[in-house]
Protein backbone atom coordinates (compact mmCIF):
# COMPACT_ATOMS: atom_id res chain seq x y z
CA UNK A 1 0.00 0.00 0.00
CA UNK A 2 1.39 3.28 -0.71
CA UNK A 3 1.31 6.41 1.93
CA UNK A 4 0.28 9.41 0.43
CA UNK A 5 -0.14 11.74 3.41
CA UNK A 6 2.66 14.07 4.50
CA UNK A 7 4.80 12.93 7.11
CA UNK A 8 6.83 15.02 9.30
CA UNK A 9 9.53 13.63 11.43
CA UNK A 10 10.46 16.04 14.24
CA UNK A 11 14.22 15.24 15.32
CA UNK A 12 15.48 13.65 12.96
CA UNK A 13 18.42 12.08 14.64
CA UNK A 14 19.87 8.23 14.79
CA UNK A 15 16.23 6.98 15.37
CA UNK A 16 14.43 9.53 13.34
CA UNK A 17 17.07 9.09 10.34
CA UNK A 18 16.88 5.24 10.16
CA UNK A 19 12.73 5.99 9.57
CA UNK A 20 13.45 8.03 6.82
CA UNK A 21 15.72 6.00 5.17
CA UNK A 22 13.38 3.14 5.53
CA UNK A 23 10.22 5.18 3.94
CA UNK A 24 12.60 5.87 1.17
CA UNK A 25 14.06 2.76 0.73
CA UNK A 26 10.52 0.76 0.86
CA UNK A 27 9.52 3.17 -2.47
CA UNK A 28 5.61 3.04 -0.55
CA UNK A 29 6.38 7.22 0.45
CA UNK A 30 7.57 9.63 -1.59
CA UNK A 31 10.10 11.73 -0.55
CA UNK A 32 7.99 14.37 -1.38
CA UNK A 33 6.08 14.00 1.12
CA UNK A 34 8.38 13.81 4.16
CA UNK A 35 9.66 16.33 6.16
CA UNK A 36 12.54 16.20 8.52
CA UNK A 37 13.67 18.38 11.31
CA UNK A 38 17.10 18.84 12.97
CA UNK A 39 18.32 21.95 14.88
CA UNK A 40 21.57 21.69 12.43
CA UNK A 41 20.41 20.82 8.91
CA UNK A 42 22.98 20.25 7.72
CA UNK A 43 23.32 17.21 9.40
CA UNK A 44 20.67 15.59 7.19
CA UNK A 45 21.52 16.95 4.48
CA UNK A 46 22.25 12.90 2.71
CA UNK A 47 18.43 13.09 3.30
CA UNK A 48 17.89 16.24 1.58
CA UNK A 49 20.01 14.60 -1.53
CA UNK A 50 17.42 11.73 -1.64
CA UNK A 51 14.20 14.39 -2.08
CA UNK A 52 13.38 14.89 1.77
CA UNK A 53 12.27 18.14 2.47
CA UNK A 54 14.74 18.98 5.49
CA UNK A 55 14.31 22.08 7.92
CA UNK A 56 15.16 23.26 11.22
CA UNK A 57 11.38 24.69 11.23
CA UNK A 58 9.30 22.58 13.63
CA UNK A 59 6.03 24.61 13.19
CA UNK A 60 6.31 24.61 9.25
CA UNK A 61 6.93 21.06 9.09
CA UNK A 62 3.52 20.30 11.58
CA UNK A 63 2.09 22.77 9.53
CA UNK A 64 2.75 21.32 6.48
CA UNK A 65 2.04 17.87 7.65
CA UNK A 66 -0.88 15.07 8.34
CA UNK A 67 1.33 12.91 10.22
CA UNK A 68 3.96 14.19 12.88
CA UNK A 69 6.52 11.93 14.24
CA UNK A 70 8.55 12.83 17.30
CA UNK A 71 11.58 11.60 17.55
CA UNK A 72 13.64 13.79 19.43
CA UNK A 73 15.08 12.76 23.05
CA UNK A 74 12.94 12.41 26.23
CA UNK A 75 14.09 15.41 27.57
CA UNK A 76 13.44 17.38 24.75
CA UNK A 77 10.18 17.01 24.28
CA UNK A 78 8.49 19.41 26.71
CA UNK A 79 9.92 22.35 24.77
CA UNK A 80 8.90 20.86 21.24
CA UNK A 81 5.66 20.32 22.44
CA UNK A 82 5.60 23.88 23.59
CA UNK A 83 7.17 25.12 20.39
CA UNK A 84 4.49 22.79 17.93
CA UNK A 85 1.42 23.27 20.11
CA UNK A 86 -0.34 26.22 18.39
CA UNK A 87 0.27 24.34 14.62
CA UNK A 88 -0.96 21.25 16.01
CA UNK A 89 -5.01 20.85 15.18
CA UNK A 90 -7.44 17.57 15.50
CA UNK A 91 -6.80 16.54 12.16
CA UNK A 92 -3.19 15.65 12.94
CA UNK A 93 -2.15 12.58 14.51
CA UNK A 94 1.02 12.54 16.52
CA UNK A 95 2.71 8.81 16.62
CA UNK A 96 5.70 9.26 19.43
CA UNK A 97 8.92 7.21 19.67
CA UNK A 98 10.18 8.47 22.39
CA UNK A 99 11.10 5.86 25.58
CA UNK A 100 9.72 6.34 28.82
CA UNK A 101 6.66 9.22 27.71
CA UNK A 102 3.02 7.99 28.43
CA UNK A 103 0.43 8.99 25.89
CA UNK A 104 -1.49 10.74 28.63
CA UNK A 105 1.31 12.93 29.92
CA UNK A 106 1.95 13.78 25.97
CA UNK A 107 -1.91 14.96 25.82
CA UNK A 108 -2.03 16.57 29.18
CA UNK A 109 1.74 18.70 27.66
CA UNK A 110 -0.85 19.30 24.79
CA UNK A 111 -3.61 19.90 26.13
CA UNK A 112 -5.91 19.42 22.70
CA UNK A 113 -7.87 16.56 21.39
CA UNK A 114 -5.18 15.35 18.79
CA UNK A 115 -5.15 11.44 17.75
CA UNK A 116 -1.64 10.38 19.92
CA UNK A 117 -0.05 6.95 19.31
CA UNK A 118 3.01 5.56 20.13
CA UNK A 119 5.12 3.71 18.31
CA UNK A 120 8.55 1.54 19.45
CA UNK A 121 10.81 0.84 16.43
CA UNK A 122 13.94 -0.28 16.23
CA UNK A 123 16.86 0.77 14.15
CA UNK A 124 16.69 -1.93 11.34
CA UNK A 125 13.75 0.30 10.26
CA UNK A 126 16.26 1.89 7.95
CA UNK A 127 16.58 -0.88 6.32
CA UNK A 128 12.58 -2.31 6.50
CA UNK A 129 13.28 -5.20 9.29
CA UNK A 130 12.05 -2.86 12.37
CA UNK A 131 10.12 -4.78 15.06
CA UNK A 132 7.65 -1.97 15.59
CA UNK A 133 5.44 -2.09 18.90
CA UNK A 134 2.52 0.50 18.77
CA UNK A 135 0.44 1.55 21.64
CA UNK A 136 -2.45 3.78 21.75
CA UNK A 137 -5.57 5.16 24.02
CA UNK A 138 -8.83 6.29 22.31
CA UNK A 139 -8.02 6.52 19.26
CA UNK A 140 -10.23 6.41 15.59
CA UNK A 141 -9.57 2.70 14.31
CA UNK A 142 -8.91 4.57 10.89
CA UNK A 143 -6.13 6.64 12.38
CA UNK A 144 -4.80 3.61 14.57
CA UNK A 145 -4.71 1.83 11.29
CA UNK A 146 -2.87 4.64 9.49
CA UNK A 147 -0.35 4.29 11.57
CA UNK A 148 -0.10 0.73 11.55
CA UNK A 149 0.43 1.10 7.45
CA UNK A 150 3.16 3.19 7.78
CA UNK A 151 5.15 0.65 9.91
CA UNK A 152 3.81 -2.46 8.42
CA UNK A 153 6.06 -1.21 5.22
CA UNK A 154 8.99 -1.22 7.83
CA UNK A 155 8.72 -4.37 9.27
CA UNK A 156 6.80 -6.35 11.61
CA UNK A 157 4.19 -4.54 13.71
CA UNK A 158 2.32 -5.33 17.43
CA UNK A 159 -0.14 -3.41 18.94
CA UNK A 160 0.12 -3.63 22.72
CA UNK A 161 -1.27 -2.16 25.76
CA UNK A 162 0.51 0.98 26.30
CA UNK A 163 1.61 -0.87 30.11
CA UNK A 164 4.12 -2.91 27.73
CA UNK A 165 5.50 -0.30 26.06
CA UNK A 166 8.59 0.29 28.44
CA UNK A 167 9.04 -3.96 28.35
CA UNK A 168 9.30 -3.55 24.10
CA UNK A 169 11.49 -0.84 24.27
CA UNK A 170 14.24 -2.92 25.60
CA UNK A 171 13.36 -6.20 23.91
CA UNK A 172 13.10 -4.30 20.54
CA UNK A 173 14.70 -1.16 20.36
CA UNK A 174 17.53 -2.01 22.63
CA UNK A 175 17.51 -5.83 21.39
CA UNK A 176 19.19 -4.55 18.05
CA UNK A 177 22.41 -3.42 20.39
CA UNK A 178 22.14 -6.42 22.71
CA UNK A 179 22.26 -8.52 19.39
CA UNK A 180 25.04 -6.68 18.17
CA UNK A 181 27.14 -7.04 20.71
CA UNK A 182 26.39 -10.80 20.46
CA UNK A 183 27.31 -10.93 17.32
CA UNK A 184 30.60 -9.12 18.36
CA UNK A 185 31.59 -11.23 20.80
CA UNK A 186 31.07 -14.50 18.27
CA UNK A 187 32.96 -12.96 15.93
CA UNK A 188 35.65 -12.07 18.14
CA UNK A 189 35.65 -16.54 19.40
CA UNK A 190 35.70 -16.67 15.35
CA UNK A 191 38.96 -14.57 14.91
CA UNK A 192 40.28 -16.53 18.06
CA UNK A 193 39.97 -19.94 16.25
CA UNK A 194 41.52 -18.70 12.83
CA UNK A 195 39.07 -16.70 10.42
CA UNK A 196 39.67 -12.99 9.72
CA UNK A 197 37.89 -10.18 11.31
CA UNK A 198 35.72 -9.42 8.09
CA UNK A 199 35.20 -13.47 7.72
CA UNK A 200 34.38 -14.13 11.15
CA UNK A 201 31.64 -10.90 11.08
CA UNK A 202 30.52 -12.41 8.33
CA UNK A 203 29.28 -15.91 9.09
CA UNK A 204 28.78 -14.74 12.69
CA UNK A 205 26.07 -12.08 11.20
CA UNK A 206 24.74 -14.53 8.25
CA UNK A 207 24.19 -16.74 11.15
CA UNK A 208 22.22 -15.00 13.45
CA UNK A 209 20.07 -14.13 10.98
CA UNK A 210 19.40 -17.39 9.99
CA UNK A 211 18.74 -18.31 13.07
CA UNK A 212 15.94 -15.94 13.71
CA UNK A 213 14.58 -16.50 10.85
CA UNK A 214 14.11 -20.30 11.28
CA UNK A 215 12.45 -18.91 14.42
CA UNK A 216 10.10 -16.57 12.63
CA UNK A 217 9.52 -19.50 10.18
CA UNK A 218 8.91 -22.64 11.86
CA UNK A 219 7.52 -20.68 14.80
CA UNK A 220 9.73 -23.21 17.34
CA UNK A 221 11.01 -22.71 20.02
CA UNK A 222 14.58 -21.58 20.49
CA UNK A 223 15.60 -24.79 22.61
CA UNK A 224 13.72 -27.20 19.63
CA UNK A 225 15.93 -25.49 17.10
CA UNK A 226 19.22 -25.70 19.13
CA UNK A 227 17.87 -29.67 19.66
CA UNK A 228 18.48 -29.83 16.07
CA UNK A 229 22.41 -28.74 15.96
CA UNK A 230 23.48 -30.35 19.40
CA UNK A 231 24.85 -33.69 18.44
CA UNK A 232 25.44 -35.88 21.35
CA UNK A 233 28.89 -35.56 22.77
CA UNK A 234 29.38 -33.19 19.92
CA UNK A 235 30.87 -29.48 19.63
CA UNK A 236 28.15 -27.69 20.14
CA UNK A 237 26.79 -28.90 23.61
CA UNK A 238 30.49 -28.28 24.66
CA UNK A 239 30.53 -24.85 23.69
CA UNK A 240 26.93 -23.79 25.04
CA UNK A 241 27.41 -25.66 28.52
CA UNK A 242 30.13 -23.73 28.67
CA UNK A 243 28.55 -20.20 28.03
CA UNK A 244 25.91 -21.21 30.30
CA UNK A 245 28.80 -22.17 33.21
CA UNK A 246 29.71 -18.53 32.55
CA UNK A 247 26.49 -16.56 33.16
CA UNK A 248 24.73 -16.33 29.32
CA UNK A 249 21.70 -16.62 29.90
CA UNK A 250 21.70 -15.18 33.10
CA UNK A 251 23.64 -12.07 31.80
CA UNK A 252 21.21 -11.11 28.87
CA UNK A 253 17.98 -11.68 31.35
CA UNK A 254 20.16 -9.47 33.96
CA UNK A 255 20.53 -7.01 31.30
CA UNK A 256 17.00 -6.80 30.15
CA UNK A 257 15.62 -6.16 33.55
CA UNK A 258 18.84 -3.37 33.85
CA UNK A 259 17.52 -1.52 30.56
CA UNK A 260 13.61 -2.25 31.78
CA UNK A 261 14.89 0.00 35.22
CA UNK A 262 16.39 2.60 33.86
CA UNK A 263 13.38 3.11 31.81
CA UNK A 264 11.63 4.88 34.81
CA UNK A 265 14.16 6.90 35.85
CA UNK A 266 14.53 8.64 32.09
CA UNK A 267 11.42 11.50 32.40
N1 LIG B 1 18.05 5.20 18.77
C1 LIG B 1 17.20 4.18 18.84
O1 LIG B 1 17.51 3.03 18.42
C2 LIG B 1 15.83 4.36 19.40
C3 LIG B 1 15.45 5.55 19.98
N2 LIG B 1 14.17 5.69 20.47
C4 LIG B 1 13.75 6.97 21.01
O2 LIG B 1 13.78 7.90 19.93
C5 LIG B 1 14.15 9.18 20.39
C6 LIG B 1 15.36 9.68 19.62
O3 LIG B 1 16.46 8.85 19.92
P1 LIG B 1 17.81 8.98 19.11
O4 LIG B 1 17.49 9.10 17.66
O5 LIG B 1 18.66 7.87 19.56
O6 LIG B 1 18.37 10.37 19.66
P2 LIG B 1 19.18 11.49 18.87
O7 LIG B 1 19.72 12.40 19.89
O8 LIG B 1 20.09 10.85 17.90
O9 LIG B 1 18.01 12.22 18.03
C7 LIG B 1 17.27 13.29 18.50
C8 LIG B 1 17.38 14.39 17.48
O10 LIG B 1 16.50 15.44 17.79
C9 LIG B 1 17.12 16.63 17.42
N3 LIG B 1 16.49 17.76 18.11
C10 LIG B 1 16.56 18.07 19.42
N4 LIG B 1 15.88 19.21 19.67
C11 LIG B 1 15.37 19.60 18.47
C12 LIG B 1 14.59 20.70 18.07
N5 LIG B 1 14.20 21.63 18.94
N6 LIG B 1 14.25 20.80 16.78
C13 LIG B 1 14.64 19.87 15.88
N7 LIG B 1 15.39 18.81 16.21
C14 LIG B 1 15.75 18.68 17.49
C15 LIG B 1 18.57 16.44 17.83
O11 LIG B 1 19.42 17.34 17.18
C16 LIG B 1 18.79 15.00 17.40
O12 LIG B 1 19.26 14.94 16.09
C17 LIG B 1 14.43 9.05 21.87
O13 LIG B 1 13.28 9.48 22.57
C18 LIG B 1 14.65 7.57 22.07
O14 LIG B 1 14.24 7.14 23.34
C19 LIG B 1 13.26 4.68 20.40
C20 LIG B 1 13.59 3.49 19.84
C21 LIG B 1 14.90 3.22 19.31
O1 LIG C 1 18.91 3.89 24.62
C1 LIG C 1 17.82 4.45 24.60
O2 LIG C 1 17.39 5.05 25.60
C2 LIG C 1 16.97 4.41 23.35
C3 LIG C 1 15.65 3.76 23.59
C4 LIG C 1 15.70 2.44 22.90
C5 LIG C 1 16.90 2.50 22.12
N1 LIG C 1 17.58 3.60 22.34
Amino acid sequence: MEVHKKIAVIGTGNLGNAIVEGMIESQKFSADNIIATRRQTHLIDSLQQKGVHTTSDNCQAVRESHIVILAVQPKQLEQILHEIADDLHEDHIIVSVITGVAIEQIGRLLSKPIAIVRAMPNTAIAIKQSMTCIAHRNVSPDSLSEVQSIFDTLGKTLIIDEELMAAATVLGACGIAFFMRFIRAASQGGIEVGFHAEEAQLIAAQTAKGAASLLLAHHTHPEQEIDKVTTPQGCTIAGLNEMEHNGLSSALIKGVKASFNRIADIT
